[in-house]
């Protein structure tokens, strides 16, 4: 449940306009197993610039799988309120705080560190993420034995499955690019990729529901479910219920709303890879409203590198005498500075050359 406190209802309360629908490009993953590999990924890279937004089919992710995680989860966020506020040591559950730095939303969510050994909560919104290794080590004392167990197992068989998708999405969008594969250190194409496979990457997993809309907020006839932002991280890759809600910004600043797909999976660029690619590829600005009579459910795994890792523009991507616009700083460094701002500032301007 979302549990609003007064004056609460004001600050998330949105003006009722409708956006028109985004043209959200398509990229068929099977098809670029096939002879249509290079024209995927060329389409893959113009969706990234353009919106930096696009839906994957063809994505080898079980829908049983799918169905049974959300079905789950669902059952999850249904039990009576004291018990869902037992599992935020196990789950990461939490409500209505969608950051550390007062931004509310009508949400409920599980926010869930990506390990070795397998998920592990997200102490609270506003850490974000947990360190891997620290979450490794809270995840030995997380008995597979507390209700939370069969709902994070399933969790966890999604997570691994959506990471394979989102590492063949970024080894697609690094030929794209033009990056070189190859063996060993001369494999671009596969290092980018493993920026969100390592043991050490520090990828999350985050369930949002939405319960319907109040019938109290009669006044307001939309509501925040999710604040506008970009993601920070490399790239996120998000399913969701058939209930729409999610906005994007187009360039010129509209918003545009993105028909819900049942089978499909959306990926967004975010910060990181909007650097890498020194702002050739678009961190996509996205939101999510609440005016539906139905709940939500929508589950994203975000694909992060190594705390330590250093990020800058890829020199193969400056081209000729092109200058870098941002400068180089570390995974942990961003993460740092981004906790001290809101959900809509900008943070990667604190970047930039
Ligand atoms: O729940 C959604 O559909 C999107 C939420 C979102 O953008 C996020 O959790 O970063
Ligand atoms: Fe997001």
């Amino acid at each position: 449940m979302v549990v609003l406190a007064k004056g609460e209802l004001e600050q998330i309360a949105l003006p009722a306009a409708q956006p028109a629908a985004a043209d959200v490009r398509s990229v068929d993953l099977s098809a670029a197993a096939g002879p249509a590999r290079s024209a995927a990924a060329r389409a893959l890279v113009a969706a990234c610039e353009e919106h930096g937004f696009f839906r994957v089919t063809g994505h080898g992710v079980p829908a049983e799988l799918v169905r049974a995680a959300e079905a789950a989860a669902s059952g999850f966020f249904a039990r009576p309120q004291g018990e869902k506020d037992e599992e935020a040591p196990t789950l990461g559950y939490g409500s209505k705080r969608v950051g550390g730095n007062g931004d509310i939303g009508w949400v409920e969510y599980l926010l869930l560190g990506v390990t070795p050994a397998g998920a592990v909560p997200v102490a609270s919104a506003s850490s974000s993420t947990l360190p891997c290794a620290a979450a490794a080590a809270s995840s030995s004392s997380a008995s597979s034995s507390t209700p939370a167990g069969p709902l994070r197992d399933l969790l966890d068989e999604y997570t691994e499955a959506v990471r394979r998708m989102a590492c063949a999405v970024l080894e697609l969008m690094a030929e794209g690019l033009g990056l070189a594969g190859g063996e060993g250190e001369d494999d671009e194409v596969g290092a980018l990729a493993r920026l969100v496979t390592r043991a050490d990457s520090d990828c999350v997993l985050r369930v949002n529901h939405y319960p319907p809309r109040p019938p109290a907020a009669a006044g307001a006839p939309s509501l925040t479910g999710f604040g506008e932002h970009t993601d920070p991280q490399i790239i996120s890759v998000l399913r969701s219920n058939g209930t729409s809600g999610l906005e994007i910004a187009l360039r010129g600043g509209a918003w545009a709303s993105v028909p819900p797909d049942g089978d499909a999976f959306f990926v967004n660029v975010g910060d990181t890879l909007q650097v890498l690619t020194n702002g050739r590829f678009r961190s996509v600005r996205h939101r999510v409203v609440v005016n539906s009579e139905r709940s939500r459910l929508s589950l994203i795994f975000f694909g992060g590198p190594p705390l330590g890792e250093r990020l800058a523009p890829l020199p193969q991507l400056l081209g000729d005498g092109g200058r870098s616009r941002y400068r180089e700083f570390t995974w942990a460094e961003f993460k740092n500075s981004g906790r001290r701002t809101r959900l809509a500032e900008d943070r990667l301007s604190r970047f930039e050359n």
